[in-house]
């Protein structure tokens, strides 16, 4: 294929475009080895089928595809009418039939990669609004598509795992939630510590004289800070008397991330 002149070139940029794509073929997979009756079945979200999580990632491609027609074309185009509608959208979604979910799937999977591939260079920068009335360059679309396939085939609940996802998206999505959890204030004398690591990743609130320390894996901890299990996860607590404090396995629930 000839590249356009116009064409996104920034290799930052690329590469998380390449870790969206990858993740979508990741959650593809998981969906195929899915039967038809199995998507009747339980996801790792409270309430929802994994029918939800299928028309859920769908309809979130579609969500995210007018947010890069906004930045094409600046006619403000919003992912979703409100919360409501989206809500709805998806408990509707839930209901279709295994094929046509399946295409609802892979049709707004392709229809996003297309609007991304279309995008002029400059359009990348222009801002877009998310539901959550983030304002954001249109690059932070690739991000933000990149964290639901990939989190979202774990909740598939069919074998994937959060040892699955490439560590740079755990490591991003741990300074995501982390600082969600500053921004709220939802982290006081709360450090997580992610062990095995060349060099130590330390988040959350490091001037704490006296914090809980919560330790794992990088995935163990990401699948822990995103609400989804405590396994693998320990947290020192302080003791009133000082000292080394009392170790706890495994770790309290994560603080609310979204
Ligand atoms: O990152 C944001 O501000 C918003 C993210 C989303 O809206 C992702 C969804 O949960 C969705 O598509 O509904």
């Amino acid at each position: 294929m000839v590249a356009r002149h116009d064409q996104a070139t920034d290799p930052v940029l690329l590469d998380g475009l390449l870790q969206a794509r990858r993740g979508t073929a990741f959650f593809a997979r998981k969906l195929n080895e899915l039967s038809d009756a199995e998507l009747d079945g339980d996801s790792l979200l409270p309430g929802w089928t994994r029918r939800h999580v299928v028309a859920h990632v769908g309809y979130n491609a579609r969500a995210i595809a007018r947010l890069v027609e906004w930045a094409a074309t600046g006619v403000e185009t919003p992912m979703y009418p409100s919360v409501e509608v989206r809500n709805h959208e998806i408990d509707f979604g839930a209901t279709l039939s295994p094929i046509a979910l399946r295409n609802l799937f892979d049709h707004s999977a392709v229809h996003l990669n297309v609007e991304w591939r279309d995008l002029p260079a400059d359009n990348w920068h222009h801002k877009v609004k998310t539901v959550q009335g983030r304002t954001v360059p249109a690059e932070e679309t690739v991000w933000m598509r990149t964290r639901e396939v990939w989190v979202h085939a774990v909740d598939l609940d069919n074998g994937a795992t959060f040892k699955d996802i490439p560590a740079p998206v755990l490591e991003r999505l741990l300074t995501d939630i982390t600082g969600a959890w500053h921004t709220r204030g939802t982290d006081k004398d709360l450090v997580v510590e992610v062990t095995g690591q060349p060099s130590p990743l330390i988040f959350g609130d490091t001037s704490s004289a006296s914090p809980t320390v919560v330790s794992g894996s990088l995935a163990a901890i990401a699948q822990w800070a995103t609400g989804r299990g405590t396994d693998g996860t320990t947290a020192q607590r302080p003791t009133m008397e000082g000292g080394d404090g009392e170790s706890v396995t495994p770790a309290p629930p994560a603080p609310a991330w979204i």
